[in-house]
């Protein structure tokens, strides 16, 4: 048994989200936590944001990422909305530098309540996302489900966000696609050694698309911010649209730029649910009494 930490109950767009406070400890919350608490209907997440102390010169906090699974994300969008929210209510400062697998992320806090995540630069090497087998050109590869003659899914677009995203072009409905039976399937295609994120979009216009994503380590999601910025960057990469695009999720619609100096931000809102302590050993946990300072 660990000592407890804090944590806050949070949402970006109804991606379920965890932000766990590690300050100023040198332990970890460990993949055994996180499954408990996944499988807890009342603390059930797609991902855990642990706040780790600095351990980079220049940078705010350490961030790790977990999935639902309990496995290691590099990226998580939706999470690092929370993370802001919940610091810039806690310190009143409005950005902040953050250090995480994927790289160093600045992120803000607007005066609407709205935050922005400079997600970094997206990554098109096939080695990068990485892929099994070698494509040069990665704004379409050869990839399939359903009969060989008439498939279901095909031909996505790929794409590392610090994270690795497969994202599958459709005309039609995207809750016309069975993703929770084909989500599992790609997710552990042998064409992704590190497994992958898969989504479906669809372009409504230049400056507009509707996805829905099945997230690698936890299934189908109401939003995934990363996903949100692959589809985006993917969209212009082909031609679908321009480089600003508002991206709707299940859960609402995300503000994505591909700015000219190749950064992704992506901007949205994040909401507090609830606050409690955790055991990031095992996970077991109580709420906060409500009104307690
Ligand atoms: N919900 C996230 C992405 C989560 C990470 C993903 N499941 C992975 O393992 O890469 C987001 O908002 O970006």
């Amino acid at each position: 048994m660990a000592q407890p930490a804090a944590f806050a109950k949070m949402n970006g767009l109804g991606n379920e989200i965890i932000v766990a406070d590690m300050r100023g400890r040198g332990d970890r919350v460990l993949p055994a936590a996180a499954v408990a608490l996944a499988a807890d209907p009342a603390t059930r997440f797609d991902q855990i944001m642990a706040i780790h102390d600095p351990r980079v010169g220049g940078t705010d906090y350490h961030v790790e990422i977990l999935n639902a699974d309990g496995s290691a994300a590099q990226a998580c969008g939706n999470g690092m909305r929370c993370v802001v929210q919940a610091l810039a209510a806690e310190t009143g400062r409005r950005s902040f530098v953050f250090a995480t697998a994927a790289g160093i992320l600045e992120a803000r806090e607007h005066e609407d309540g709205l935050i922005s995540v400079d997600m970094g630069r997206p990554r098109f090497g096939w080695q990068e996302i990485p892929l099994a087998e070698e494509f040069r050109d990665t704004r379409m590869i050869e990839l399939q489900v359903g009969p060989i003659d008439a498939p279901v899914l095909h031909s996505p677009s790929v794409v590392s966000m610090g994270n690795p995203h497969a994202v599958f072009w459709v005309e039609d409905d995207v809750n016309a696609y069975d993703l929770a039976r084909f989500g599992p399937l790609l997710e552990h295609h042998p064409m992704f050694p590190e497994r992958a994120n898969i989504t479906i979009a669809r372009v409504t216009a230049r400056d507009a698309m509707t996805i829905r994503t099945w997230e690698r380590g936890a299934g189908l999601t109401r939003a995934c911010g990363s996903a949100a910025c692959a589809a985006a960057v993917s969209g212009a990469r082909t031609g679908r649209t321009d480089r600003q695009v508002t991206v709707t999720v299940p859960g609402g619609p995300l503000e994505i730029a591909w700015r000219e100096d190749d950064h992704v931000v992506m901007t949205g809102p994040a909401e507090w649910e609830f606050s409690g302590r955790f055991d990031p050993e095992t996970g077991a946990w109580e709420r906060d009494t409500e009104g307690a300072a």
